[in-house]
């Protein structure tokens, strides 16, 4: 379009709109368009404003929670001037809460935020801050319901609000999974049009007690132990997890015992699909359609004897449950590849005991194109509910020494990565927490298909629920976000 003469155009307006740059990175852009006269100028903004304000997907107010010793400690810096601005810009008014202990976020939003003034609520941090998050906001809806949280009989109340991630940690594996980038300004962006993206939630039980909710990874054996001797060298920041995985790679201990689960037997996809899930795609269509699938069939699920379990016993490096592909910067496939966010079901990945050349060959393949299932010790089931018992029998001195952080012999030998000998308990890590008993149970139920977050309870289970944890692309890319107004410098002169 030839260029205009601001004496010829006097008046402007310039629009503020969404653009993908490079794959899922996207940006904030401008375009100024000039007019001939005032009034239809103002006619013009007018026009826009009315079509955005209409548009009540888009939050207007915001509750924000940094978390500054996240990652590599930036959260304040990235959200003030990444973020902060995009905000400003989109109209959107935020009240942030700089979190100054672990569990402040969770805490404050369990029990005093005013919640109803807020159109949802942001992160910035890390996996183990949306974790925080999650909590907070799960239990203080069952309290305001009346639910007993900790009743494995109870049908969990949804909850409303959707979390937004802004990545300020070390893994990022929420953010990156369900957007495809670990990138704030991207986040940021995907927040200001009100994108939303349903994913599953799972709760562990241990004994009949409600334990925590997972929905990334829940790993025990290498990620347990990854985890457990990481948490120790915090100062690190994201090195301390390659530190850690060095280390607990050259330990190479596998642990005894029996995994149990409920296959889903009922769904379009397998662990082995060639296709990746991830909101924005096509494939988040398919993978509601198979939740369609999955609640036409849900009273089956909810009586497991009909479909059958499946028990296997062994000796694991590894045995994880991946309820999302769990990619990350570090392996920009993860854990399981075709994992969907939101169809009730996790993956459960079985690495059993074999040399340390072929689990490296296995890590390895996280990074490549080559498929890390097709080894002969590794198996992968879609499942609906599991459950782990390890060999011998922990006993409560052990767990309370667990939970002080301290471990019985298992220590002697993490400590010695020569040691031929195996601990008889790793940990499980639980997106990121550590969780104390080796023992738990988990089971999933779901209702994807219902956008507001339905949780429900089994005894001593996880179980996968709905919830609109992010704000997510679903939208083609351009996007009209703020309208600025003003008039061309150079005015006709009189
Ligand atoms: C040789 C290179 C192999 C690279 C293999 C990379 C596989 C990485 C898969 C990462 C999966 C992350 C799943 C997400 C879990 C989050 O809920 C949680 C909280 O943020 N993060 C971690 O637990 C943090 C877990 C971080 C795990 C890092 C593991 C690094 C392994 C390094 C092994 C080195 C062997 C070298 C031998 C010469
Ligand atoms: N002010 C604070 N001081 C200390 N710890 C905090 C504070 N705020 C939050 N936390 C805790 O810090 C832990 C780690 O935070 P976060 O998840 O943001 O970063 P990370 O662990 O580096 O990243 P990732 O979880 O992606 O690996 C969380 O479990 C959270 O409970
Ligand atoms: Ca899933």
């Amino acid at each position: 379009m030839p260029q205009k003469s601001t004496e010829a155009y006097p008046y402007a307006f310039t629009v503020s709109y969404v653009e993908r740059v490079w794959q899922h990175r996207w940006r904030c852009s401008d375009v100024t368009f000039h007019c001939l006269e005032g009034a239809l100028c103002q006619q013009w903004v007018q026009t826009i404003r009315e079509q955005l304000t209409a548009l009540t997907s888009r939050p207007k107010h915001l509750l924000v929670y940094i978390n500054p010793y996240g990652g590599k400690q930036q959260g304040e810096r990235i959200y003030e001037q990444k973020v902060a601005p995009l905000f400003t810009l989109a109209s959107i008014s935020t009240d942030v809460i700089v979190t100054e202990h672990a569990n402040h976020a969770r805490d404050h939003l369990r029990t005093e935020a005013e919640l109803k003034q807020y159109d949802g609520v942001v992160c910035v941090g890390g996996d183990g801050m949306f974790s925080e998050m999650v909590h907070g906001l799960v239990s203080r809806t069952q309290r305001d319901n009346g639910v007993d949280q900790n009743s494995p009989e109870e049908k969990l109340v949804p909850c409303t609000l959707r979390i937004g991630i802004i990545p300020a940690g070390s893994t990022d594996c929420i953010c990156y999974a369900t957007v495809g980038i670990n990138d704030p300004v991207t986040s940021a962006l995907h927040i200001i049009v009100g994108d939303a993206q349903p994913m599953d939630v799972c709760s562990v039980h241990h004994n009949n007690t409600f334990l925590r909710y997972s929905v990334s990874l829940l790993g025990y054996g290498f990620y347990g132990d990854v985890l457990a001797d990481s948490e120790r060298k915090r100062w690190m920041g994201p090195a301390r997890y390659d530190f850690s995985g060095f280390k607990t790679f050259l330990t190479h201990h596998y642990y005894e015992g029996t995994v149990s689960f409920l296959p889903a037997t009922d769904i379009l996809g397998t662990p082995r699909d060639k296709t990746r899930c991830r909101a924005g795609y096509v494939l988040l269509y398919k993978c509601n359609l198979s939740n369609n699938i999955h609640n036409q069939l849900c009273s089956l699920v909810l009586y497991p004897h009909v479909w059958g379990w499946r028990v296997i016993r062994g000796k694991f490096l590894a045995i994880n449950a991946a309820s999302m592909s769990c990619a990350c910067p570090r392996s920009p496939k993860g854990l399981s590849p075709a994992a969907h966010l939101a169809d009730g079901t996790t993956d459960l990945i079985l690495v059993r005991q074999c040399s340390r050349f072929n689990f490296l060959r296995h890590l390895l393949r996280h990074t490549s194109k080559y498929d890390q299932f097709d080894m002969t010790f590794v198996e992968v089931h879609r499942v609906r509910r599991f459950r782990f018992t390890p060999r011998y029998c922990q006993s409560d001195s052990e767990l309370d020494l667990r939970e002080n952080g301290k471990r019985l012999f298992s220590q002697i030998c993490r400590d010695h990565p020569a040691c031929s000998c195996s601990p008889a308990y790793s940990s499980w890590n639980c997106d990121g927490e550590i969780l104390p008993h080796a023992a738990i149970e988990v089971g999933y139920v779901t209702t994807p298909y219902n956008l507001l977050c339905k949780y429900t309870v089994h005894s001593e289970s996880i179980q996968t629920h709905s919830l609109f944890p992010h704000f997510v692309t679903l939208q083609p890319c351009y996007k009209m976000d703020k309208i600025k107004t003003h008039q061309s410098t150079h005015n006709t002169p009189s």
